[in-house]
């Protein structure tokens, strides 16, 4: 999408936000739970022969991040971490059109500040073991990824997206009248710069495959039924440096960015608390809510 064309899809969201009156409660029209399934949201194939773990995301409809869903995630995580035998980590999705769409809104939406805070410490908790892995982590990104999905495929090493101009990736919390916590901005910047991460998070913006490859948010672009053959491939040429240089490495670019969380994690926790249940933000992911609900009819 074009910077003109992101700027429209914000006006015309921001247009469509309904208007409350000061101190009206909003009606809950939403299903507080979407995805109560006892099903594993995560399906993991390990490969011991290759070293290689694969992790499809198959939480219905969307692979929205919940509270239970992230449990699962970094049970799974830290399963194949604490795996010696265990190397390299492809993630994708099992969900049809989508990798993943981010944090659950539903976590997010008329929820007590207790459980709001229970729910960014997994948050948290997710993007640190993801982004401090030892292992090699790809993600193929076989759908869309706005906002938290986005986040998650940052934290990877590498980033392999099907060439789909349907699909879209970017953080694109300000569209929801949210704001990008400092670490979300970091990972980012770390990844594309600082000019282009200004731009996109203020604006919301969500690229389409072809520029995402040229801001550098993914790294290769592939025909949709190649995204695990091409994941493999690059892992191959990975798994050939030495893990002991490469995890030094990485941690040595990575931990000034993790350090910045891990001190500040009950300030950030407190922060996300105090943030998302203020009346006016919850009245905006209320309207978002309703936005996406309307996009069906
Ligand atoms: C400070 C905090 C930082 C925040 C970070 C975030 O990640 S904020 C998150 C920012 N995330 C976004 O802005 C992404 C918003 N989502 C989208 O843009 C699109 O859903 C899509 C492009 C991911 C998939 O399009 P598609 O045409 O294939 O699918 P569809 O649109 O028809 O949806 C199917 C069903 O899933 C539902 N649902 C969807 N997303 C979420 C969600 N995150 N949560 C919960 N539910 C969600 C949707 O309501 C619908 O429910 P229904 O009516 O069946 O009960």
């Amino acid at each position: 999408m074009s910077l003109r064309a992101a700027t429209r899809v914000t006006r015309s969201l921001s247009g469509l936000l309904p208007r409350w009156g000061h101190g009206q409660a909003p009606p809950l029209l939403f299903s507080q739970q979407r995805n109560n399934s006892t099903s594993p949201k995560i399906r993991v194939e390990f490969n011991p022969t290759s070293g290689v773990a694969v992790m499809h995301m198959q939480s219905p409809p969307v692979n929205s991040l919940s509270l239970d869903f992230l449990t699962e995630f970094c049970i799974g995580l830290e399963k194949l971490e604490m795996d010696k035998g265990c190397r390299g980590l492809i993630i994708t999705s099992s969900q049809p059109k989508v990798f993943s769409a981010g944090l659950d809104i539903l976590e997010m939406y008329g929820k007590s500040p207790e459980r709001c805070g229970e729910f960014w410490k997994a948050v948290q908790e997710m993007w640190l073991k993801l982004y401090g892995s030892d292992m090699i982590t790809i993600a193929a990104i076989n759908g869309s990824s706005p906002a938290g999905g986005c986040l998650m495929a940052l934290t990877c090493d590498y980033r392999i997206m099907a060439d789909q101009p349907r699909y879209t990736i970017g953080l694109n919390e300000t569209l929801l009248g949210i704001v990008a916590p400092f670490w979300f901005k970091d990972t980012m910047a770390n990844t594309v710069g600082h000019r282009t991460t200004e731009m996109a998070l203020q604006l919301g913006l969500l690229y389409d495959p072809s520029e995402a490859l040229n801001v550098g948010l993914v790294d290769q672009l592939v025909p949709e039924d190649q995204i695990l053959s091409a994941a493999t491939q690059t892992m191959t040429k990975w798994l050939a440096i030495p893990d002991h240089a490469r995890q030094i490495t990485k941690s040595m670019m990575r931990k000034p960015t993790i350090d910045r969380l891990t001190s500040n994690r009950e300030a950030d926790i407190q922060n996300f608390v105090n943030f998302i249940t203020k009346d006016s933000i919850q009245k905006s992911l209320r309207a978002y809510l309703e936005i996406l609900k309307k996009k069906k009819t």
